[in-house]
This record gives structure tokens, sequence and C-alpha cells, in this order.
């Protein structure tokens, strides 16, 4: 009896004969014979037929797979990987994917894939079709006499986000038995993406499969973020950008063409934007990726701190990212030729916020004597003596105190003098909140070495002598002793006087800084902080004299024909109604006949530059209206003196009260403490009740009298 079965029957009288042809499990199905009977002619036929053929086709196999091993490099790219995008750009660019007979259709923006694609989209703004082949249909074709299948092996879909293809797998064999050609082939690729200068995909540096970038996070705190600011402004880096944030706000001016533009567009923040960054130290041109993050808003004092530039270099090289930030550098400083930064602290003591002014000429600023010379030769030659300071083992800084009355121009020579030596203000309020000893040596650290480091109103870290005087008049103190009056009185500033001595003192305060420090009140500062080595200059700084008075004058009438250059400041030509009509003799006169109409030192320039900006163009208009402005301003100081004694007169009767109650207070607990131990129980008791009445009565009152 024959029969075939899939697997060997479990008595030993059959025996195996031979492999059933074609069988999908060939390696199982065998005919089985019983030993006793003879085997018939056509199954010993087919058997011997059947292994024939599939020992044939199993050698063929073997060999095709040694010679395909042996003939053919295959290599694997995935996307959302660097070689990907080489090999895929290559082959949309000699259109070998355009040969194939079936495609996946896809509609993108054109920029994304320029080479793929018709340029519709860029002109008539509709996103353009591109043709990708279907997956498992190889395309072939010959590259430098080698054929080469290119092969979708898994296809990749659309990121529901971005719309880039993810996922995919590509497949290259290249017939060749040299295994160099594949690297040759793939270095080809890569130089022709780099030479095309194709837009690159968006990377997340966190899942790149490469691992092949180099990333720099630019925080808002610290002076990089302004270049690397100033450089994306400056040269339109960003102006193929997609992504936009609209906006009207001043602060935002650098992003716009002019300055005159109310809308200005800004690359969106948070979204990946990406521009080519040409080196003109090397002339090497290299894909960066730049994500704004703003910081967050501070209601307070309504700036954003904690902002990022994130910048993902296409590159592995550091030098790239070096020389990035050198040019960031200088196109930084050269925006600053004209624009003195001021960078300012946010109320959690750090430095969040820069601001630029446009620099103020010394030559405007109308000082006695040869001050802003002095103080410009002394600062100049402090910086360059850096050396000589180290071998005497000196500290390299230098303290400035510009003391005097307000409005005298003590804030503008420190901008005017920054704006002369290139250097950046760092300036700090030791009133303003958040800034206590430790944020001020915090902050003071995070300066650069060669900067102006300005301490406002340097007295306000001390009671100013009025208030001291007012509590040395009365000295009331309450129960425990604590004096009433400077209880009651916020505290000006958190910054202690011993804090303050330590920042100017530290080591990290010794690196080439000019320290300027400003004060209507020289009087209330203490003598180790005012003392040489702290303060080495000390300027005062006067109300206006006769001199500076006609001098201010005549800044503000330009002389008929002269330089006065409306264009420069932005009025347009000048009318001829606007033409001075007076002449250089005549303005001489007025200047004086004003300087004599106001009394010397009495004025501050401010106030004066107040006056007379009520009357530009009309010099003779602001002597002749003099006389009432002074009457007006004494009005003005007599009604001020008043307001201050009628405060002080109120401060002195609470004081009093405060003491006479404090008196009557003692009396009680004098007159409780010689009682006996019952009397006092009773009065504890009475206390209490009455404690505890007072408020029910009143309720009741309140809600309505029905139950009084
Ligand atoms: N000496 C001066 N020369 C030219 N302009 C001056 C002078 N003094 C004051 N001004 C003008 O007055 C205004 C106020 O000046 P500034 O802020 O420098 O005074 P300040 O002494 O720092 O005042 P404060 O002590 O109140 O801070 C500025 O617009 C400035 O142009």
């Amino acid at each position: 009896m024959v029969e075939h079965r899939l697997a060997p029957p479990s008595s030993r009288s059959y025996r195996r004969c031979g492999r059933i042809p074609s069988s999908p499990n060939y390696f199982d199905s065998y005919f089985w014979v019983d030993r006793s009977s003879r085997l018939p002619f056509d199954v010993w036929l087919t058997s011997s037929l059947g292994t024939i053929v599939e020992t044939g086709r199993r050698i063929g196999e073997s060999l095709l797979a040694v010679g395909s091993s042996l003939f053919v490099v295959k290599a694997e790219f995935v996307t959302r990987d660097f070689a990907y995008d080489w090999v895929l750009n290559y082959l949309e660019h000699h259109r070998v994917l355009n040969e194939s007979r079936s495609f996946k259709v896809v509609a993108r923006n054109a920029s994304s894939r320029p080479n793929a694609s018709s340029a519709l989209g860029r002109h008539d703004g509709a996103p353009d079709p591109i043709y990708e082949p279907a997956p498992e249909r190889p395309a072939f074709f010959r590259w430098r006499g080698y054929w080469i299948s290119v092969n979708k092996s898994v296809a990749g879909y659309a990121h529901y986000d971005t719309g880039e293809e993810v996922g995919g797998t590509l497949l290259i064999s290249i017939w060749s038995r040299k295994r160099q050609i594949l690297d040759e082939f793939v270095r080809e690729a890569r130089q022709f993406y780099i030479d095309s200068k194709v837009l690159p995909r968006k990377v997340e540096r966190e899942k790149e499969p490469s691992g092949s970038l180099l990333t720099a996070v630019f925080p808002q705190a610290d002076v990089s973020h302004d270049w690397m600011l100033a450089y994306l402004r400056s040269t339109n880096a960003l102006e193929d950008t997609m992504d936009f944030t609209i906006s009207t706000k001043q602060s935002d001016l650098g992003w716009g063409n002019g300055p005159k533009d109310t809308v200005r567009y800004m690359p969106a923040h948070d979204t990946k934007q990406r521009f080519l960054f040409a080196s003109p130290n090397t002339g090497r041109s290299t894909w960066l990726q730049v994500v704004v993050t703003p910081g967050q808003l501070n209601w307070n004092s309504n700036t954003a701190t904690g902002g990022l530039i994130t910048i993902t270099l296409h590159s592995s090289d550091k030098t790239v990212l070096a020389d990035l930030i050198d040019c960031a550098h200088k196109k930084y400083l050269e925006n600053g030729v004209s624009k003195v930064a001021v960078h300012l602290t946010d109320n959690r003591g750090e430095w969040a916020k820069t601001i630029t002014k446009s620099r103020r000429a010394l030559s405007t600023l109308i000082l006695p004597l040869d001050i802003k010379e002095m103080i410009l030769a002394d600062a100049r030659e402090f910086l360059e003596s850096e050396n000589w300071y180290n071998q005497a083992g000196i500290p390299h800084r230098r303290g400035y105190l510009l003391y005097g009355e307000p409005g005298t121009g003590k804030s503008s020579t420190i901008h005017a003098l920054a704006g002369e030596l290139g250097l950046e203000i760092y300036f700090i309020s030791l009133a303003s909140p958040g800034i206590d000893d430790y944020s001020l040596a915090k902050l003071i650290s995070d300066t650069p070495s060669r900067c102006i480091l300005l301490i406002e109103d340097i007295d306000v870290a001390f009671p100013s002598r009025d208030d001291v005087e007012e509590e040395e008049d009365e000295p009331v103190l309450d129960k425990d002793g604590k004096p009433l009056g400077r209880s009651s009185t916020p505290p000006r500033s958190a910054v202690t006087l011993s804090g303050l001595l330590n920042v100017l003192d530290s080591v990290s305060s010794e690196e080439g800084r000019l320290t300027f420090a400003t004060t209507n009140h020289i009087e209330n500062l203490d003598s180790a902080l005012i003392r040489a080595g702290r303060m080495d200059v000390k300027i005062q700084y006067k109300f206006a004299d006769s001199l500076q008075i006609s001098q201010v004058f005549k800044r503000f009438f330009p002389l008929p024909g002269n330089e006065y250059d409306r264009a420069q400041e932005g009025l347009g030509t000048m009318t001829a109604s606007l033409f001075p009509t007076y002449t250089e003799a005549e303005l001489d006169g007025y200047a004086a006949e004003f300087a004599r109409a106001i009394p010397a030192e009495t004025y501050s320039i401010a106030q004066i530059q107040g006056y007379l900006l009520l009357k530009k163009r009309n010099p003779s208009g602001a002597v002749e209206g003099v006389h009432e402005w002074l009457k007006s301003q004494e009005e003005e100081k007599r009604a001020l003196t008043e307001l201050k004694q009628k405060r002080k007169a109120e401060r002195a009767r609470k004081l009093k009260l405060a003491r006479e109650k404090r008196d009557a207070a003692a009396a009680v607990e004098e007159t409780t403490a010689d009682s006996d131990g019952a009397g006092a129980n009773q009065t504890t008791a009475g206390a209490d009740a009455g404690g505890v009445t007072g408020p029910l009565v009143k309720t009741a009152i309140i809600n309505g009298n029905e139950r009084e």
C-alpha cells in the first residue's frame, strides 16, 4: 500500500521514499511506502523528479544569495537621518524616481522639497504636487557605469504636525563587487546636498538618530542673547520664514524694515526656522535652525525673563559655532556704534532686559571747567593700565561718585561717557524690589569685565538725614524700646551697607570695571562707602551758573544758515517761515540777557531746558517770558516747602499721639501690677466680659435692632 503523509507514521513498517514536488511544505512532505509492498513505477518516477527539482531550486537559491553578496552592495537609509536626505535629494535631482511607473503624490510647500516639484507654488501660492515612487517597486539607474536599484522598502507617512515624511526606509542596491562604490555614491550625494543648498528638514535634536548636530542655547540673561538677536535681525536671516508673530510694540522695532513701520513681522515663537549662515570669515555656508522662545512676562516690571534662542547647526564642526558667535558679536557692536546698551534687572534680581539708547556726544553736556575731559581722560587711562595695576598688586577697579543737585547732568555724563568709551552700562537701582545683598552680589558677578556698573541714587540704601533728624527730635520708643517712628517708615532698600561694601570690594569686581554711583545726598553716605579705593573720583554737580545758563540758551537756538540739521532729527526740510530771523550778535545778546535774568546756582539745567522747550525757535520770546517763569517757579517752590512743613508737622503730631498712648498704657499696667490678686482677677473677668459682649451688641445693631 502506498500513501504519503506530512509526518512519518509511527509504525516501523513504513519507509520514506522521496519528496512530493512543489509542495509548500517540501521539507516535511514525503512519500511513505509500506515496507512489505513494492514501489509502483509512476510513484518512483514522481518522487525522484521531485527530489531533483527541489534540490536544484535550493542550490540555485544559495548560489543567488552567494552571488548577490559577492556582486551586489546593499544599503538602507531611514527617514529623519541626514544620509536619507542626501540620497533622496540626489535621486530627486537626477530624476531617478521619476522613471518609476507607480507614484505616491503629495502636495507640500514648494520650499520643503524644491527638486521634487515644479515651481508652481512659488508663483501662485498654492502648494505643489510632489511625486514620490510608490513602495516596493524598485527604480533602476546607471551611476558611473554601475546599475543601482532604489527601493522604498518601507513607505513613510506624513507627520501630522509638520507634514514631513517620517518612518520610511530607502534601500539602495549597487551591482558591483566593490564595497567602496557605496561610499563614493553616498559621499557624492552628500556633497551634492551641501552644494545644492537645499533647505534642510527641521530637526528635533533629542530625536535625531544620527546625532551629528550641534546645538547652542543663548539664554536671555546673558549678553550673547543680545548678540544673536542683533545678528538675526540685521542679516534678515529669517526673512524666508513661514511662521510669524505680528507686533506693533515699540520694543520690537528691530524686526521692521524701517523705523517708521507700524507693523512688524517677527519669526513666530517656538517654531523652527532655518537659514543659511554664510560666514564672512571663512566663506563657508552652513544651515542653521533657530528657535526663539519668549520669556515669561513679569507684570510688575513689564519685562520678559527666561527667554532663549536655540541654534542647531547642521554640522558637527564646533568652529562653525565659534564663527557664528564671532559674527553675531561683531554685528552687535557694529549696530551699537551709534547706540549705548543699557542692561536692566528684573524684580528677581537678574539681568533681564537690554535697551539701547542713542549715543550722546560729550560735547552736548554743559559742565563747568574741564570736568568732561577730566573724567574721560581718567577712565581711558584706567582702562589702558590693566598691566600696571596687576604689577602693582592693586585691584583693577575704579569708582566714581557723581553727587549733587537733581537734573544737573550726572546720568547724562555717564551715558555720554559710555558711548565715548564703547562700554555697555549695567544699571542697578538699590531701591528695586528683589535687590538685596545676595542678589546684588550675584548681579555684579554676572557682569562682563569691561563695562560701566551704574548704581543710581546710592543713598537709598541708607536712611535719609531727614528721617534721622525727625527721630532724633522726638525719640519716641515703644514699650520694647524700639523707635516708633522708624518702624512706621518702610525700608528704602533691602541692601545693607556691609552688603554693598562687600560687593564693591569683591574679587569679581576687579576686572577693569568702572563703577559709577550717583546721589543727590552725599551727606547721607557712610564715610566707609566713599573712601578712596571704593570711590576714587568724586565730582560735585551744582545748579547752573551764568555761563552754563547762557550756553544752554544758545544750544536751543540755531544760528541763521548754520548747521542745524533738521533732516537728522527726522523733521524733514525746513520751511522758509521756520528759518531763524536773528543774527549771531542778536543771539549773544539774548543769551546774556537770559543768563542775567536767572539767578545763578539756583536752577538746574533740566529745569531751564524744560522752560526753553516751550519757547523753541523764539529766543526773544524766551527772554521776555523768563520773569514770568521765574515767578511761577518761586510759587511752586513755596507751595512745595509749605507742603513739606505740613507733612512734618503731621508726622510730629502722630508721634506725639503715639507717645501719649504709650504713656497711658504704661500707667494702666502700673496700676494693674499694684492692685491685689482678687482685684486683678476681677479686672480680667470684667475685661473678658466686655470683650465678648461688645462685638455681640454691635452685631445685633448691624443686623437689626429687634433683639435689642
Ligand atoms: N550739564 C548738563 N548739560 C546738558 N544737559 C543737561 C545737563 N544737566 C542736565 N541736563 C539735561 O537735563 C535732563 C536730566 O539730566 P540728568 O538725568 O543727567 O540729571 P541728573 O543729575 O542725573 O538728575 P538726577 O539726580 O535727578 O538723576 C537731561 O535731559 C539732560 O539732557
